[in-house]
């Protein structure tokens, strides 16, 4: 692709140089060097499905936007302090089922993993918020090849609309919760965007348990394109950036 930096990550350095920077995302995590805190407390996802407003192809995902001038969708509890308000929900994905997600568990891709992105309310905005070291918290879920999700269903159904960069459609009245695994047991370490900007304001909260998806959904996101309207089609699939050095940082875990 000529233009764009959108799957080039080896790349991010030389126009963002936080690219190489101290609390960089994804990394690795190796459960048994995660460290057990209890003084962790659980995830609260309070989340009203009257929120969601529209999806959107931005050229390197797709997302789900959501009305955040009120907390009537928020996290709170966690490894975080204060009210984070829902902004969006987007996913990564890899060309075939065996690598997609962006934090790997022992090493191990999954084909796809979901990040919720909230902003610390203490900010006036997402913009604001996104440029402070407590100012984002992002809950990654992972999705695991298997049955297929039928609460996946009506997201992937909206993707015929969205087949090019820059197009959007409403899509009201969806619950984010359906989303979520049953358990809510996390990892948490301090990290970052993983796209550019790369900005280094990320509370990471990665659920242990995955979410189901078959291959046939899976052929669904790759349906997509990169590109825009009337552009030679490029099929938007591995909009993953691979893990990043931990440079000492602990990864805390919610469970035993
Ligand atoms: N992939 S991610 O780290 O969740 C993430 C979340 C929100 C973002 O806003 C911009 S801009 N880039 C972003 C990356
Ligand atoms: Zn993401």
């Amino acid at each position: 692709q000529l233009h764009s930096w959108v799957r080039r990550p080896d790349k991010w350095g030389e126009d963002f140089p936080v690219a190489n920077g101290p609390r960089q995302s994804p990394i690795n995590i190796v459960p048994k060097e995660a460290q057990y805190d209890s003084s962790l407390k659980a995830l609260k996802l309070k989340y009203d499905p009257s929120n969601s407003k529209g999806i959107l192809n931005n050229g390197h995902s797709f997302q789900v936007d959501f009305v955040d001038d009120t907390d009537s969708s928020t996290l709170t509890g966690g490894p975080i302090s204060g009210t984070y308000r829902l902004k969006q929900f987007h996913f990564h994905w890899g060309a075939s089922d065996d690598r997609g997600s962006e934090h790997t568990v022992n090493g191990i891709k999954f084909p796809c993993e979901l990040h919720l992105v909230h902003w610390n309310t203490k900010y006036p905005n997402f913009g604001e918020a996104a440029s402070q070291p407590d100012g984002l918290a992002v809950v990654g879920v992972f999705l695991k090849i298997g049955a297929a999700n039928p609460r996946l269903q009506k997201v992937l159904d909206a993707l015929d609309a969205i087949k090019t960069k820059g197009k959007q459609t409403t899509f009201t009245n969806f619950d984010a919760k359906t989303l979520l695994p049953p358990s809510l047991d996390y990892w948490t370490y301090d990290g970052s965007l993983t796209t550019p900007p790369l900005l280094e304001s990320v509370t990471w909260i990665v659920l242990k348990e995955p979410i189901s998806v078959s291959s046939v959904q899976m052929a669904k996101f790759r349906s997509l394109l990169f590109t825009g309207e009337g552009e030679a089609p490029c099929c938007m699939a591995d909009n993953y950036r691979p893990p990043q050095p931990l440079k000492g940082r602990q990864v805390r875990a919610s469970f035993k």
